[in-house]
């Protein structure tokens, strides 16, 4: 029996005010696609993946976007204010096929360079725990600044991971969890965060440090040569 697929959310409805611009960085040409091309490609393009519901701002209408991709369904729904209100709203669009207890992938439409391999070592592992995310440990020095954009101590550095995204966890599990932070008024900056906060322990796996997320005008030349390189 092959294996179970699984549905991802793909939070896409941020203003990418970093960048600058009047035009939203998931759309801007990266490799001669509009950004967020190149994430639903190669999420859809996933054995794994069944599904994807992208989550919009509600003024993107001009987004063309796509009904399938590799024979699998494109959804989209109106996201939130905040990252995290985006990722819930994409949760409750999900499907009624996809059940409470299925899990389900989170991953940034900013993040077009994630690694296949890199997903599917992500799905085999946090599927035997309740959850789990890509990320790698930190590498370098840690500072923590002043005011003054002055090193102002160092700080401990074992133990550090970076978080990346997909992150996994089971639908109502992660729907739970992003709730009750937002009614304690605490803004998760990842579900996993959520999810600690809900009191689990999500599996950090690691994952390929190139699967960066498009923050910057200066990371869209390095996502266009990762994507020339990987997948
Ligand atoms: N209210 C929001 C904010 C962000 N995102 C999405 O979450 C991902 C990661 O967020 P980030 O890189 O911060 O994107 P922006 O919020 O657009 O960037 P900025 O903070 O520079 O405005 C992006 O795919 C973004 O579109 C979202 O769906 N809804
Ligand atoms: C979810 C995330 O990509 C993990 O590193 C990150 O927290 C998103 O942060 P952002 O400020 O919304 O880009």
């Amino acid at each position: 029996m092959s294996a179970a697929r699984l549905w991802c959310v793909v939070p896409a409805a941020g203003r990418g005010t970093r960048v600058g611009g009047d035009c939203p960085k998931q759309y801007l040409p990266l490799a001669g696609r509009p950004l967020i091309e190149h994430t639903l490609e190669r999420l859809a393009a996933h054995p794994r993946i069944a599904g994807l519901l992208v989550t919009l701002a509600a003024t993107d209408a001009h987004w063309s976007g796509v009904q399938t991709l590799h024979g699998k369904p494109v959804l989209a729904a109106v996201g939130g204010a905040e990252r995290s209100d985006s990722v819930l709203a994409g949760l409750q669009a999900l499907p009624a096929s996809v059940a409470p207890d299925d899990f389900v992938l989170v991953h940034d439409a900013a993040r077009p360079c994630v690694r296949t391999a890199d997903i599917a070592r992500l799905i085999e592992l946090a599927s035997t725990r309740d959850g789990g995310l890509l990320g790698a440990p930190l590498r370098d020095t840690l500072k923590r600044a002043n005011a003054g954009g002055c090193s102002e101590s160092t700080e401990a550095r074992d133990l550090r991971w970076r978080a990346f995204t997909p992150q996994m966890f089971r639908r109502a599990q992660l729907s739970a969890a992003l709730g009750d932070a937002a009614r304690r008024g605490v803004n998760v900056s990842d579900e996993a965060m959520a999810m600690e906060q809900a009191g689990f322990a999500p599996l950090l796996v690691e994952g390929a440090e190139d699967n960066i997320k498009v923050t910057t005008a200066a990371d869209f030349a390095l996502a266009e040569f990762l994507l020339s390189r990987t997948a």
